[in-house]
């Protein structure tokens, strides 16, 4: 049997729509794989009576297909779906990593983010690879035209999840179609501004690029409460905030040791527009792991 530990990722990070990503250190879900004639799956822990057991159904299923590899694959959710935390990607990259152990398949990480993103098409109708290149590669990661690129950065984050559900597929569709060029250059100059903040660890520089003017206000109108979190996490000193991947989870970049004040804050401004939520304080991490 072959145990993977395969991170919560949040995509986007405003600026970079369906193109940055980052691991996170926890949540993470747990998969283990065991060679058998047919693919089957079990789903245990968070949200897992919302998951498909249908290998059709599931990313999982998709990835073992995608790399003729059948096994059973039991999957330990510790990333809830809907979330805006990859919570399909999380299972996708997890079962990408070990199933290509298992079978001694012997592709490199890089080579596995198309495999991943096969199961990411089966839940939201494209195979977008902004969570899954992260989940596998860690860091900091770009996924352009094809080509990825990953940044060892490792800075502070709060990723709260508040008690509502967003598909992924649903918030696509409230994603403008058009931009006006002063969008199109305010965009371009905060992704650079991003990339470079991540490429220097540096979370002042990253979070002033965290804004964008087309996609997260559109999407935003989806989370109830998402002003006053914001708000209330750049008041106590996140030095950026934006819709994690589709939502509805909020990421807030930190400084060290600024986290337990800004996951605070969020928690509060979502229970404020009378959302429960629970806070994540947790880092830009590793991708997938292998015990
Ligand atoms: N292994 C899996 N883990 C999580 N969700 C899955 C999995 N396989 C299929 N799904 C389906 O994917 C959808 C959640 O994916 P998505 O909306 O992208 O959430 P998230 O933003 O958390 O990734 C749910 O409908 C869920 O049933
Ligand atoms: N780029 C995608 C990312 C979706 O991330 P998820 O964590 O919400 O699945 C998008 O923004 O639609």
């Amino acid at each position: 049997m072959i145990t993977v530990r395969a991170p919560a990722t949040s995509a986007n990070l405003g600026s970079g729509f369906d193109v940055f990503g980052v691991a996170l250190d926890r949540p993470a879900d747990v998969i283990r794989v065991e060679k058998a004639p047919r693919t089957t799956i079990s789903v245990t822990g968070a949200g897992s009576q919302y998951i498909p057991e249908d290998p059709d159904k599931n990313t999982v299923g998709a990835v073992a297909e995608a790399l003729d590899a059948p096994a059973h694959i039991d999957i330990d959710k510790g990333v809830r779906p809907a979330s805006g935390l990859g919570s399909s990607a999380a299972s996708a990259a997890g079962a990408a990593v070990a199933l290509n152990a298992l079978y001694d398949r012997g592709l490199s990480r890089e080579e596995l983010v198309p495999v991943a993103g096969e199961g990411e098409a089966v839940v939201s109708g494209e195979a977008h690879v902004d969570n899954v290149a992260p989940a596998i590669l860690g860091g900091f990661t770009i996924a352009s035209g094809g080509d990825l690129t990953a940044v060892r950065a490792r800075m502070p984050v709060v990723a709260c999840l508040p008690e509502i559900a967003v598909s992924t597929r649903d918030a696509r569709r409230v994603v403008p179609t058009q931009a006006s060029i002063e969008d199109v250059v305010e965009t371009v100059g905060n992704a650079a501004t991003l990339t470079a903040g991540m490429c220097r660890n540096d979370p002042k520089l990253a979070g002033k690029g965290m804004d964008d003017p087309v996609v997260t206000p559109a999407r935003a109108e989806l989370i109830t409460g998402y002003e006053t979190v914001r708000e209330g996490a750049l008041a106590a000193g996140a030095t950026g905030v934006t819709v994690s991947g589709a939502g509805p989870a909020v990421l807030a970049l930190c400084r060290e040791g600024n986290r337990r004040k800004v996951a605070r804050e969020m928690v509060e401004g979502f229970a404020d527009a009378g959302v429960e939520a629970r806070a994540y304080q947790t880092r830009i991490g590793p991708g997938a792991e292998l015990f």
